[in-house]
């Protein structure tokens, strides 16, 4: 096989210290970093002189084909959100709905610097084949979804087999497949713990949302006499590959099981906020040691897969939370972007960090622009004052998927129409 080589000259590179320097990669990794690199035969050079290197970043919930249903329900309660306006759109959708709404949201991740995303949703072959495409990498899941019913469980087994057979390790190992239940007050007992069994067997990550709402915890305790995690506990579901969405409304002891089990967290404040779910207590959570990360969650409740708008928004959302300032700081909120995603999804020793050995998943972001003005402290400019517009390159798995803000990998404005008519198609069935 041929080598493919780019060396990355003049970055400010933010890894376990901040330093100018120059990156080189040699097919998917990251071979070399140095104040300079002299190479010969490299396919691509960039200048990357005012621009800041850092690891692709990692959205650990999220929805992807839900973009077609950006802004079709806002301002609702979680509960009457799902019922009432999203559930009755999904009976209606096909893959090919799901393909365009993966894709447009693949174009919108690339675009603002994600190249690592943790989904849960239907027609997953389908958002598998845009995330080949798109040349980004992700973990796929197919959600289910049985509300008692034994026929529906048997189905909901049956496609998340097809899916791992079909799709788990493909895109030269950029797509990975994961157990999708979908909460605790979806799936039956019987379906979480034949969950439990499978993800063994199969070696494989279980993604689920947990303690989202308040009234989440009261049916849960209704159903259970347990809280959300304590139930999920006392079936055996948790464990270090347990991927939980939210979990905002958490008892000291969940607390305490959380920590226990060693199930890793994604924290979605901009879904939490709007949908006016509350506040996960996650400086409480990293104190003890837990590991948090952050998402989106789908564009229908965010509405935006913009990683660097969630950092700021969780950064100011627990520093109101707990009225002290000094609390997760801009460090602590990129790590919950970079390296606790990739723990979360058990990828810590390929993605996460700017290190020789690791993939070379790589983002720049431009700061010569006013709003990044003065160049001073990177981390904090990532955080509280950029966008995901101020992103200028990213690259996958040693792959150039968007160079000077310009795709390479998508036809921007073929994937803009082509969402715009599964949108409008999905909604005429609906
Ligand atoms: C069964 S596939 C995933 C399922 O989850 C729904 N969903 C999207 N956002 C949320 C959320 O914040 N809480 C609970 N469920 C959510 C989505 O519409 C799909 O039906
Ligand atoms: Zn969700």
């Amino acid at each position: 096989m041929e080598t493919k080589n780019i060396l990355i000259e003049n970055a400010v590179i933010v890894a376990d210290r901040i330093k100018k320097g120059s990156l080189l990669i040699e097919n998917d990794k990251i071979v070399e970093i140095n104040d300079k690199i002299v190479a010969n035969n490299v396919d691509d050079v960039i200048n990357a002189e005012k621009k800041v290197l850092i690891p692709g970043l990692v959205n650990t919930h999220t929805h992807l084909s839900m973009s077609l249903m950006r802004g079709l329900a806002d301002d609702l309660p979680l509960d009457t959100w799902l019922n009432d306006h999203i559930w009755p759109v999904e009976a209606n959708l096909n893959g090919e709905h799901c393909y365009a709404g993966a894709l447009l949201a693949c174009a919108e991740m690339i675009k603002s610097g994600t190249t690592c995303f943790n989904d849960m949703y239907f027609f997953m072959d389908s958002v598998a084949k845009a995330a080949d495409e798109a040349g980004i990498r992700g973990m796929l899941s197919h959600g289910m979804i049985d509300l008692g019913d034994e026929d529906k469980r048997k189905a909901e087994f049956k496609e998340t087999k097809r899916i791992i057979e079909k799709c788990h390790d493909t895109a030269d190992g950029r797509i990975k497949v994961s157990f999708g239940p979908h909460s605790p007050y979806t799936c039956s007992e019987e379906l979480l713990e034949g969950v439990r069994k499978e993800a063994d067997k199969y070696g494989l990550k279980i993604h689920i949302h947990a303690s989202e709402t308040q009234k989440e915890v009261e049916d849960v305790l209704e159903a259970h006499r347990k809280r959300p995690f304590e139930y999920l506990d006392e079936i055996g579901l948790l464990g270090e590959d347990v991927l939980a969405a939210h979990a905002v409304w958490l008892s000291d002891n969940e607390m305490e099981i959380i920590k226990e089990r060693g199930v890793k967290l994604s924290h979605n404040p901009s879904s939490n906020m709007k949908l006016a779910s509350g506040i996960s207590p996650v400086s409480k959570l990293l104190e003890k040691g837990i590991c948090v990360s952050l998402g989106t969650d789908g564009a229908a409740s965010n509405n935006s897969l913009d990683l660097f708008e969630e950092m700021k928004t969780a950064a100011l959302l627990q520093k109101v939370h707990t009225l002290d300032p000094t609390v997760l700081n801009a460090h602590e909120v990129f790590e919950m972007a970079t390296i606790n995603g990739a723990a979360a999804l058990g990828l810590e020793n390929g993605i996460g960090t700017i290190e020789v050995g690791k993939k070379a998943d790589i983002v720049l972001v431009d700061m010569k622009t006013p709003s990044l003005t003065p160049f001073r402290n990177p981390v904090s400019h990532l955080v509280y004052s950029a966008n995901g517009a101020d992103v200028d390159t990213v690259i996958c798995n040693g792959e150039m998927l968007m160079k000077n803000r310009e795709l390479q990998t998508i036809d921007e404005a073929s994937v803009i129409s082509l969402a715009e008519e599964a949108s409008q198609d999905l909604l005429s069935k609906s």
